[in-house]
C-alpha cells in the first residue's frame, strides 16, 4: 500500500482529508466521477452543490458506508480507501448524517455514552473479575457525556428519551456524539436542515469554537449559503460527481461555473432557473 502523498513528497505536511479520483456508480448512474479535493487541518470547509452533485455519496465514501468503485481516500497521508466505518472511526474521522441517526428509545446521556470507544465493560470478563475498572470508566464516561451536553446546550435534557428531541436539539446531539470520540475531522451533513435560526446560529458557534480552541477540521454540506459565507473557508463546489472549483466564499458565490452548475441542472429545470430556494447557489 503506498502511504505517501505528493505533499509529502515535497516536504509539507499532507492533508488531513485528501480524495483522488473517486468513483462510485449506482447502475449506470455516476454518483462519483472521478473526484479529487483536499481538506487542509485547521479548516472548516464548505462542501456545496446542487442535489444529486453526489456530496452525501463522497461522505459515505469517505467514512467506510459504501465501497468506492475505484479511487483512494487518504488520512494524514495514509490510504484508508475502503476501510469499515468503525476503523475510519477510530482514525478521528467522525461524521453527522443527514436525517439523524439517534437511539429514539434511550436518553439523550445514554446516546452519548455508547459512542465512547474501548469501553472496558464490553469486555465480558472484565464484568466479572475487574468491576472497580468497569464501574470507573462507566463514571468517567458519563462525566465526559455531561461536559460534552453542556457544550451543546443540551445537559437540561440528558434524562429526556432522544427520539423526543426537536430536529434542532437531535442535530446538536448529532455534534455532540461525534464529540465524544474526541475527533480530528468531522463530516457534517446538512447540519442546518430543519434547524431553526437560533440553534442554527448555536451550531455555527459551537463549530467555530471547536476548531480554534480543539483544532477539529470541519468538513460540511450544506445548502444554507448564509451559513456557509458566515462559516466555511474555502468553499468546494461539486457538479456531477466531481469538484468542480474551490475558493473563497465569495469567490465562489461569483463563480459563472457554479451559477452554471445550479441553473443547469434538475434544480433550475424544475424551478424554471430560479435560485430562492435552499438550495440555490448564493
Ligand atoms: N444508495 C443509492 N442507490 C442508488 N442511487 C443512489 C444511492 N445513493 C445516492 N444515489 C444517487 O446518486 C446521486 C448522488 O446522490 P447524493 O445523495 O450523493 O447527492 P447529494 O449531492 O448529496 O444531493 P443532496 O444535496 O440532494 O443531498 C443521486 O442521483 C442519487 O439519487
Amino acid at each position: 500500500m503506498q502511504h505517501e502523498t505528493a505533499n509529502q513528497h515535497a516536504g509539507a505536511r499532507p492533508p488531513v482529508l485528501e480524495v483522488r479520483d473517486l468513483r462510485k456508480k449506482f447502475g449506470g448512474l455516476r454518483a462519483l466521477d472521478g473526484c479529487s479535493l483536499s481538506v487542509e487541518e485547521g479548516t472548516i470547509t464548505g462542501l456545496i452543490g446542487p442535489n444529486g452533485a453526489g456530496k452525501t455519496t463522497l461522505f459515505n465514501a469517505i467514512t467506510g458506508f459504501f465501497r468506492p468503485d475505484s479511487g483512494r481516500v487518504l488520512t494524514d497521508g495514509h490510504d484508508i480507501t475502503s476501510l469499515p466505518p468503525h476503523r475510519v472511526f477510530r482514525r478521528g474521522i467522525c461524521r453527522t448524517f443527514q436525517i439523524p441517526r439517534e437511539h429514539g428509545t434511550m436518553t439523550v446521556l445514554e446516546n452519548l455514552m455508547l459512542v465512547a470507544p474501548d469501553q472496558a465493560g464490553e469486555r465480558f470478563w472484565n464484568c466479572w473479575f475487574r468491576p472497580g475498572l468497569v464501574r470507573r470508566q462507566e463514571r468517567e464516561i458519563r462525566d465526559r457525556a455531561m461536559e460534552v451536553l453542556e457544550f451543546v446546550d443540551l445537559a437540561r435534557l440528558s434524562d429526556e428519551y432522544a427520539g423526543r428531541l426537536s430536529g434542532g436539539q437531535k442535530k446538536l446531539l448529532e455534534l455532540a456524539r461525534t464529540l465524544m470520540a474526541r475527533p480530528r475531522l468531522v463530516l457534517l451533513d446538512e447540519p442546518a436542515a430543519g434547524v431553526n435560526r437560533t440553534l442554527m446560529k448555536k451550531l455555527a458557534e459551537n463549530i467555530e469554537y471547536l476548531r480554534r480552541e480543539r483544532g477539529i477540521t470541519f468538513l460540511l454540506i450544506e445548502h444554507d449559503m448564509d451559513l456557509v459565507m458566515h462559516l466555511c473557508d474555502p468553499v468546494i463546489v461539486m457538479s456531477e460527481g466531481r469538484h468542480l472549483m474551490q475558493g473563497h466564499p465569495e469567490d465562489v458565490r461569483s463563480d459563472p461555473r457554479v451559477l452554471e452548475a445550479y441553473l443547469g441542472g434538475q434544480y433550475g429545470a424544475r424551478d424554471g432557473g430560479g435560485n430562492g430556494g435552499r438550495h440555490g447557489a448564493a
